[in-house]
């Protein structure tokens, strides 16, 4: 058996960036920009008021000073005029500054009587005025490869980017194999369960930037996981749930061999997740995840959600680490590397009892893995281990 870092190597060696296309900024978020981009303007492109009120000289902002108003800035109107000494134009928030004014005097702060107003206030009051180019400037570049968050695509669009270059997403097929199961909202036999693991599965390469497949639940024959690989065509990865362990039932190593699969690996020393597989079959990658859900759902968090970050172009790295502290007592660990499932309280991370991998309903609980080493010793509360978040 490997450990996980020579597994997870494995998984790397199997995938590869995938090529750019460029879509529309509305539809770029969660994208991940593939190339740096450059700003086509300046932001601001001229000197704008930050408040509402009278542009001024600063040389006559004086506390009672008397000025004349001779124009107004709106935003998106300028005032063509120039601000002589004691004149002031009304202004408004975002419109350009007139020429011969350098500062604003907000609104509050002013008696307004016809065409002539008395400052109030304080002589050293704020400028209230943005720089031209105090955001960006035209020719400034933002780097890549990035995951596009909100305030990355508002950027962009104010950097007049229309379209911008991403990661293709990475195309998952997922394959649910056994004669148990059967979809969410069928009616199961009595020896039959509910296929759920490709559920949890889709909704982790999603939020990781992929796209995924659930493809018809493959019985367990051969004829029938060989009809469900075709089904996959075209996927970059391709990843099956089951039949991955020792039992008479277990073909899916065979189906895929059958078909050409190249193996990278068979069997983790990791605790949920053993009977793990990866390897590529034609131009696809392929991991094959044990069956029980906790088992396969934390081996998508250690194995496939960084596979597609590599393919996204976001580089190769294991799942995030963070250190905590526990707040229980745990017993001395075995040979494989434990994802233990735990709750993170404010006393600490405290593993649940039972850490059966069939027990969907304390993953569902648990905020944490706590990640306990091959022969790691008894650990005291109050000792610092390493998680995984959930
Ligand atoms: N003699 C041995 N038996 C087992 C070993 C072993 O080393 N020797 N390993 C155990 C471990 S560890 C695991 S993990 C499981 C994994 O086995 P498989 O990958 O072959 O999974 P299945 O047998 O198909 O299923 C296991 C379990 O999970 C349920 N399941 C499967 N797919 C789904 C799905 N899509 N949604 C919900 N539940 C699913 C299935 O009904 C079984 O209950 O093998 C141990 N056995
Ligand atoms: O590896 Mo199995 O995943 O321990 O339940």
């Amino acid at each position: 058996m490997i450990t996980v870092e020579e597994a997870l190597a494995r998984v790397f060696a199997l995938v590869a960036p995938l090529d750019t296309e460029e879509v529309a900024l509305a539809e770029a978020a969660g994208r991940v920009l593939a190339r740096p981009v450059t700003a086509t303007r300046t932001q601001p492109p001229f000197a704008a008021s930050a408040m509402d009120g009278y542009a001024v000289r600063a040389a006559d902002a004086a506390p009672g000073a008397r000025l004349s108003v001779v124009g107004t800035a709106a935003a998106g109107h300028g005032f063509a005029g120039i601000i002589g000494p004691g004149q002031a134009a009304r202004i408004f928030t975002g419109a350009p500054l007139p020429e011969g004014a350098d500062r604003v005097v907000i609104q509050e702060n002013v008696q307004a009587e016809g065409a002539t107003i008395t400052l109030g206030g304080t002589a050293d009051a704020p400028s209230n005025v943005r720089a031209a180019g105090s955001d960006f400037e035209v020719g400034e570049s933002v780097a890549a490869p990035r995951r596009l968050r909100a305030a990355d695509l508002a950027l962009m669009a104010a950097m007049n980017l229309p379209t911008l270059p991403v990661t293709r997403k990475p195309e998952v097929a997922l394959i649910a194999t056994g004669d148990e199961l059967v979809m969410p909202g069928e009616a199961p036999g009595p020896d039959q369960i509910i296929a759920s693991n490709a559920f949890g599965l889709k909704a982790m390469v999603e939020a990781a930037g992929g796209t995924a497949r659930i493809l018809p639940i493959a019985r367990d024959t051969m004829a029938s996981l060989k009809t469900v690989f075709g089904l996959a065509e075209g996927a970059d990865l391709v990843v099956t749930i089951g039949g991955a362990s020792v039992g008479d039932h277990d073909l899916v190593a065979q189906a895929a061999a059958e078909l050409g699969m190249e193996q990278a690996f068979y069997k983790v020393a990791m605790r949920p997740g053993k009977p793990l597989m990866a390897g590529r079959l034609g131009t696809a990658a392929m991991i094959g995840l044990p069956g029980n859900p906790v088992s396969a759902l934390v081996c998508g968090h250690i194995f496939l959600i960084p596979a597609i970050r590599k393919m996204l172009g976001l580089g190769e790295a294991p799942a995030p680490r963070r250190e905590g502290v526990l707040a229980a007592d745990v017993a001395a660990n075995g040979p494989r590397e434990h994802y233990v499932r735990a709750r993170l309280t404010e006393a600490g991370l405290v593993p649940f009892d039972s850490q059966d991998s069939a027990l969907l309903s304390i993953l569902s609980e648990a905020r944490a893995l706590v990640i306990r080493p091959p022969g790691d010793g008894p650990r005291r509360a109050g000792e610092r281990v390493q998680y995984l978040p959930l």
